[in-house]
């Protein structure tokens, strides 16, 4: 049963309504201020009656008013009811203002009352329930740190994230390119306990073996041609923060055996240097290749593997997870969308099958460019295939609406459609059909728009896409 807090000075009220309303409420009677925010505090009701004339200004309204202003503060969206006399009106009208939900003029009717009552808890419920899936809304906006799943292999893998991230051991992060792996990565920095130290990423794979080492332990001043100065490595500018080591399947041998022996004295060697300088980093790793066949061909070294990966997270390939996929290219939409400030309100039926049965080689990375693009491609708010940039291959695949479209068309004029995209094929069409409207009609524009069951602005846009003329 719903609390009902009521706040009057009049016995004999209180009683009236007590009566009147137990059946329905959970009263809870209450004939000063201060007793009256003591109840709320305690039971926080959803609606409040309150009289304004409250001791000791019975006669004015700075009691009820101050009272009011209290358990609006307390609690802004109580639903509070004023009740006042017939002469009080003004008071009213001012607690109303200062966010009294309604107000009722005493002598009271209680089935009038009750009907207000039942409104006040109606409204108050349908607020609760918007602020609660606001909240929810927000949290899924946020996702996981930013990364987006509900599909059972990313759950666990944000239980791993929430595991792992305030302990300092290493983590191998493995998946296929563009799954995910540097947020996985960032998400454990910033949860862990070394958030307010840096976050190093240094890509193994993209640096030249001879670039890579001074890279990654830098290299004092002379130690090679060209280097003028003493320059800090990316280990050493991580200090009291977290190394992520990209690809580093990629890493050649000679710089394993290095960043081993890192990994077991935490100390570097600059290049050309003789000095020992202690570095305390939390190192995660992450790799897009079979690390397991690596090390069975002998190009990743075992120990090196079991230093870095004494806890795994395998990142699912985009197409294996379900759902997901949908949940990510509506992510994307949104941010983008806001980001481009351009409305895109949602993805066709045909765009939503390609993206559910399309395969991802790019996984994660390649979702959001095709929906970025998508974006920036489209006529209207709603996303088709061909905005999302299927290759014509592709599309020749698509479902039979499109196949359908392509062979009524076939028909209309002898155009030459095959080969061509399905955007071009419409474009083709509508064509041919303004102009042979036009020459139907004489080329009077509302003629042709009767014709064409458009409206005149339409027709004008389509005419001047089209670069055609009425008469
Ligand atoms: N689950 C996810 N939710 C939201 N965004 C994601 C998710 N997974 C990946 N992304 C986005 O996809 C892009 C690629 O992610 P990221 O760079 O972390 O992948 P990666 O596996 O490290 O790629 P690579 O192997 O090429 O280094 C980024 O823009 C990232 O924000």
């Amino acid at each position: 049963m719903e609390k009902l807090l009521i706040v009057d000075d009049s016995q004999e009220i209180r009683k009236q309504l007590k009566w009147g309303l137990a059946k329905d409420y959970k009263v809870i009677l209450a004939e000063s201020v201060d007793e009256a925010l003591v109840l709320f505090a305690q039971h926080q009701p959803a609606v409040v009656t309150l009289d304004l004339g409250l001791p000791p200004d019975i006669d004015g309204a700075t009691e009820g008013l101050r009272c009011l202003e209290e358990i609006l503060k307390q609690q802004p969206a109580t639903k509070v009811i004023v009740l006042s006399g017939n002469e009080d009106h003004a008071n009213a009208l001012a607690a109303v203002g200062m966010g009294a939900y309604d107000f009722y003029h005493k002598p009271i009717n209680l089935d009038e009352l009750k009907i207000i009552l039942s409104r006040a808890y109606h409204v108050a419920g349908l607020e609760e329930e918007n602020r609660r899936l606001q909240t929810e809304t927000r949290k899924e906006e946020g996702g996981y740190g930013g990364i987006f799943g509900h599909c059972p292999a990313m759950q666990k893998v944000f239980a791993t994230i929430k595991k792992v991230a305030s302990i300092d051991i290493p983590v191998l992060i493995l998946g296929e390119s563009g799954t995910g792996k540097e947020i996985v990565a960032q998400a454990i920095h910033n949860r862990g306990l070394r958030q307010e130290a840096r976050f190093v990423a240094i890509n193994c794979g993209a640096i030249p073996e001879n670039l890579l080492e001074s890279e990654l332990f830098g290299h004092e001043k002379g130690a090679f041609t060209g280097a003028q100065n003493r320059v800090q490595g990316k280990v050493e500018f991580a200090d009291q923060g977290t190394l992520f080591l990209d690809e580093i399947g990629e890493m050649p041998p000679l710089l394993q055996v290095k960043m081993l022996r890192f990994l077991q004295d935490k100390l570097v060697q600059r290049v050309g240097g003789r000095e020992d300088i202690p570095v305390d980093v939390r190192v995660v790793a992450a790799t897009n290749i079979d690390i397991h066949d690596a090390m069975k061909k002998g190009d990743f070294r075992e120990d090196l593997y079991y230093r870095l990966g004494v806890i795994t997270i395998e990142l699912p390939p985009l197409r294996e997870r379900g759902d997901d996929i949908e949940l990510l290219a509506n992510v994307f939409l949104r941010r983008f969308s806001q980001e481009l400030s351009i409305k895109a309100r949602g993805f066709s039926a045909a765009s939503l099958k390609w993206i559910k049965e399309y395969d991802w080689p790019g996984n994660v990375r390649e979702l959001e460019n095709k929906v970025k693009r998508a974006i920036v491609m489209a006529d209207t708010p709603i996303i088709e295939p061909w905005d999302l940039g299927f290759e014509e291959r592709e599309l020749s695949d698509l479902s039979d609406e499109a196949t359908v479209a392509t062979e009524d068309t076939e028909m209309l004029g002898g155009l030459e459609l095959s080969g061509l995209s399905l955007k071009d094929a419409r474009y083709q069409v509508d064509h041919l059909l303004l102009q042979r409207a036009l020459e139907e009609c004489q080329g009077n524009v509302q003629q042709t728009a009767e014709y064409l069951s458009v409206s005149r602005p339409t027709l004008y846009d389509l005419l001047k896409k089209h670069g055609l003329h009425g008469s």
